[in-house]
C-alpha cells in the first residue's frame, strides 16, 4: 500500500531521515513511535509531499509519488487524509463548513457535500454539533471534526500525527476506538505517529521504532513486546526495578494462552525448584494479551529453571535490581 524505500531527508546540516525503508500493508494500522525529534512527523510530511525528500522513493498503491505538475500532487493528496495534534480547524467556520471545506475546494455539488457531511458526522458521532463553532467543542469533539474532514475525500490512507497527544486518557481511548472502527468498517489504512506507547498497544497491528532518524526495529506489536529489542527498552526507559537482592531475578514474557496459564505450577512440577513470584502482570495488545512475570530463584537453581523455560520457548532474561 505505502512503500518507502531508502528515504533521506536533511534540513541544512541536520540529517533527519536516514535511509528509511518501510512497507505499510493495505488495511492495517501501522504505528511509528520514537522519542521527540527522531523525524516521525517529517516522514509523514514526506509521504504527503508537504516536505520534499532528498532521496529515496515513495509509492502509494503502486504509484510512485514523483510528480511534475501541481495538479498531480493534488490528486495524490486527495487519496490521503491527515489529522494533527492540534486539529487545524477553521475556527470561524462551523462543523458543517469545516467538514465540507475540502469538497468545496474540489468543486463538489451542494447536494453531494450535504450528503457526505451528514454521513460523516454520523460515522464520527457528532450529529448534534453540526452547526457549532469549534470553540464550543471539547478536544475529543474537535478531533472528531478533523477526522470527518480527513475522510471527506474518501481517502485510502489516513495519516495521523499525534492525534491524541492533546487529549485526556479517556478521550484518547474514544478517539482510538473511532480510528479502529474507521479502519475496520471503511477499510482505510492508517499510518500514525505517536510518542504514546498506549496508542501503539491499543490499536496498531504493526509498529516501527525510530531512533536517530532510522528504523531501529519493525514488526507485529505483540512480537516486538515479546522480543523486547534494545530500541523498545530505551524508549520505555530502562529503569532498574525494585527487586530482591538475594538470589537471581528472572523476567519472563509470554503470550497469555490457555497453555501458559498454568506455567508457574508447571515449572514447580517439572523442576522441583522452590522460587518466589515477585510480580505478574497482563497487558493487552489489540486482541492479544501478553504476560510479564518476575521470578526469584536461588543462584544454584537458575540453570534448571531456565532450561525448562527454554523447552517451552518462553522468553526470559535475568533482571537487574536497583
Ligand atoms: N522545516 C524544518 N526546518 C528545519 N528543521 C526542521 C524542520 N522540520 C523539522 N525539523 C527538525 O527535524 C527534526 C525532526 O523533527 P520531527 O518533527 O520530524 O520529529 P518528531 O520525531 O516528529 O518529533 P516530535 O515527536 O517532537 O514531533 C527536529 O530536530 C526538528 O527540529
Amino acid at each position: 500500500m505505502i512503500k518507502i524505500k531508502n528515504l533521506d531527508k536533511s534540513f541544512g546540516e541536520l540529517h533527519v531521515l536516514k535511509n528509511v525503508s518501510l512497507e505499510v500493508q493495505k488495511g492495517e494500522i501501522f504505528g511509528l513511535i520514537g522519542k521527540s525529534g527522531e523525524g516521525k512527523s517529517t516522514l509523514l510530511r514526506c509521504i504527503n509531499l508537504l516536505e520534499k525528500r532528498d532521496g529515496g522513493t515513495i509509492t502509494l498503491n503502486g504509484q510512485a509519488a514523483d510528480f511534475k505538475r501541481s495538479r498531480e500532487v493534488r490528486e495524490y493528496r486527495k487519496g490521503i487524509g491527515m489529522i494533527f495534534q492540534h486539529f487545524s480547524l477553521l475556527e470561524r467556520q462551523n462543523v458543517y463548513k469545516n467538514i465540507a471545506a475540502p469538497m468545496e475546494c474540489w468543486g463538489y455539488s451542494k447536494q453531494e457535500i450535504d450528503e457526505k457531511v451528514r454521513e460523516l458526522v454520523k460515522i464520527v458521532g457528532i450529529e448534534d454539533k453540526l452547526y457549532e463553532k469549534p470553540r464550543n467543542l471539547s478536544g475529543g469533539q474537535r478531533q472528531r471534526v478533523a477526522i470527518a474532514r480527513a475522510l471527506s475525500m474518501d481517502p485510502q490512507v489516513l495519516l495521523s500525527d499525534e492525534a491524541t497527544s492533546a487529549l485526556d486518557p479517556q478521550t484518547t481511548q474514544s478517539i482510538l476506538q473511532l480510528l479502529r472502527d474507521i479502519n475496520e468498517r471503511l477499510g482505510i489504512t492508517i499510518l500514525l505517529v505517536t510518542h504514546e506507547m498506549e496508542v501503539i498497544r491499543s490499536i496498531c497491528h504493526r509498529v516501527a521504532i525510530m531512533e536517530h532518524g532510522e528504523v531501529a526495529d519493525c514488526g507485529k506489536v505483540s512480537e516486538i513486546f515479546l522480543n523486547q529489542p534494545g530500541s523498545l527498552k530505551r524508549l520505555l526507559g530502562e529503569t532498574a526495578e525494585v527487586l530482591p537482592e538475594e538470589g537471581v531475578n528472572i523476567r519472563m514474557v509470554f503470550k497469555e494462552t490457555e497453555e501458559n496459564r498454568s506455567l508457574i505450577p508447571d515449572i514447580t512440577c517439572a523442576t522441583s525448584v522452590r522460587f518466589s513470584v515477585i510480580y505478574s502482570r497482563l497487558e493487552k495488545f489489540r486482541d492479544e494479551v501478553i504476560c510479564t512475570t518476575m521470578l526469584n530463584v536461588q543462584e544454584e537453581d537458575l540453570a534448571k529453571v531456565t532450561a525448562y523455560l527454554d523447552t517451552l520457548n518462553i522468553r526470559w532474561e535475568v533482571a537487574l535490581h536497583e
